[in-house]
């Protein structure tokens, strides 16, 4: 059995060596992430998880994890900016208000799947321009949901946040600690 992570980010693999987890194998999947007409952020954001890790190849007996953050504006879904205007657009938005940020986690051997979602809130303080031009100058919002990252300097936009800390960041550890145990990852066990 080979564990594989099904994800270009480098947030997920720092989060799951917090674990004590190490891929045997990283294979970014290659999907359509363009939201259907009309749908909610939590479906979508499950829904894009399970296509990213049924993406994947793997043996039959290998255990493949994928995960998808979505940040949802009420009924609106902000994915990756396109670009610096599009980050822009986002932080306007955001600005002094809270959102959902989504972290959905699949996890599939053969054809069965574990899967889970986690919803946190987070809180965005009333932003001014200076301190949104300041942030978007950095390149931190270049691959993050809604076009910041809690990690890195717009942390210090953020006042509260409800939920899972490392959810927000892109992987949530208790629940994806749970899901490898599900599909029987020797987490905590020697490997042999
Ligand atoms: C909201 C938020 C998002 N993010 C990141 C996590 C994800 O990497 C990214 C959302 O994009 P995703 O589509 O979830 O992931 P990805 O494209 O980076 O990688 P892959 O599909 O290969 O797994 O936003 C942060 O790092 N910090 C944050 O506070």
């Amino acid at each position: 059995m080979a564990f594989i992570l099904g994800s270009g980010s480098p947030r997920r693999l720092d989060l799951l060596a917090q674990l004590g987890v190490q891929p045997d194998a990283v294979r970014p999947p290659d999907i359509d992430e363009d939201p259907l007409k009309g749908e909610l952020p939590r479906p979508y954001c499950v829904r894009i998880a399970r296509e990213k890790v049924q993406a994947v190849e793997a043996a039959p007996d290998d255990i493949v994890l994928c995960a998808d953050t979505t940040v949802a504006l009420g009924r609106r879904i902000m994915g990756k900016p396109a670009d610096v205007g599009e980050a822009a657009e986002f932080l306007h938005a955001l600005s002094g208000r809270r959102h959902r940020v989504i972290t959905a986690v699949a996890v599939r051997q053969g054809d069965k799947l574990w899967e889970r979602d986690v919803v946190s809130q987070v809180k965005i303080k009333r932003l001014s321009d200076v301190e949104i031009n300041a942030y978007l100058a950095t390149g931190d919002w270049q691959g993050k949901a809604g076009g910041y990252a809690i990690q890195g300097p717009a942390g210090a936009f953020i006042p509260w946040i409800s939920g899972s800390f490392t959810g927000i960041v892109g992987l949530p550890l208790s629940e994806t600690a749970g899901l490898l145990q599900a599909a029987g990852y020797p987490l905590y066990q020697e490997r042999t």
